[in-house]
């Protein structure tokens, strides 16, 4: 299989960045973020992308992000949390090793506290966050090979039921 060892997808604050970079270390292999990727490339956050180009103009970037991530990438790779939307990288997932963090909606407030580095989360976070959910669960459960919940798990159990979900074996 050609690609990322293993793709994480998830909502915002899931533990993507911290569980990909412990399971980068575990796997003995590099991480990488999608989101970080766009910051790099533009020189400005997300939330400074998402006011003054537009959510849909964002959505595009990440869209190329992705694409280029997924076939230069060979180690772990985290994608932004909206990047499932797009059917063409859903397509692109296809055959490959997907991990889905999931998390509940109390335990999303606790990890996004209010959300100001968050555009999709800024004001009435619980309300908009089950309502992203419920757009996007079946997308996230769609592209994934394993679902790892991550309520309640420290960010090093979370790694560990990941690594047994994905049948994995340490470097
Ligand atoms: N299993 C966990 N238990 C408790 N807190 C966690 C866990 N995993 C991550 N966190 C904390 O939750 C917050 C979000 O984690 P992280 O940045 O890894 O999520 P993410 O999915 O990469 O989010 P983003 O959407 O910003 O990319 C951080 O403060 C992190 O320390
Ligand atoms: O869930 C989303 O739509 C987003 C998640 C983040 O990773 C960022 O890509 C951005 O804030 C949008
Ligand atoms: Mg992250």
């Amino acid at each position: 299989m050609s690609g990322p060892l293993v793709v994480l997808v998830g909502p915002m604050g899931v533990g993507k960045s911290t569980v990909g970079q412990l399971l980068a270390e575990r796997l003995g292999v590099s991480y990488r973020d999608t989101d970080d990727d766009i910051v790099a490339a533009r020189g400005r956050t997300i939330a400074e992308i998402f006011v003054d180009e537009g959510e849909s103009a964002f959505r595009a970037i990440e869209k190329q992000a992705v694409h280029r991530a997924l076939a230069e990438h060979d180690g772990i790779l985290a994608l932004g949390g909206g990047a499932i939307l797009d059917a063409g990288t859903r397509a692109l997932l296809a055959g490959q090793r997907v991990a889905y963090l999931s998390m509940d909606v109390e335990e999303a407030v606790k990890r996004t506290g209010l959300g100001v580095a968050r555009p999709l989360l800024a004001v009435n976070p619980r309300k908009q966050w089950r309502e992203l959910m419920e757009a996007r669960r079946h997308l996230y459960e769609e592209v994934a090979t394993a679902v790892v919940a991550t309520d309640g798990r420290t960010p090093e159990e979370v790694t560990e039921a990941a690594l047994d979900a994905l049948e994995l074996k340490e470097a």
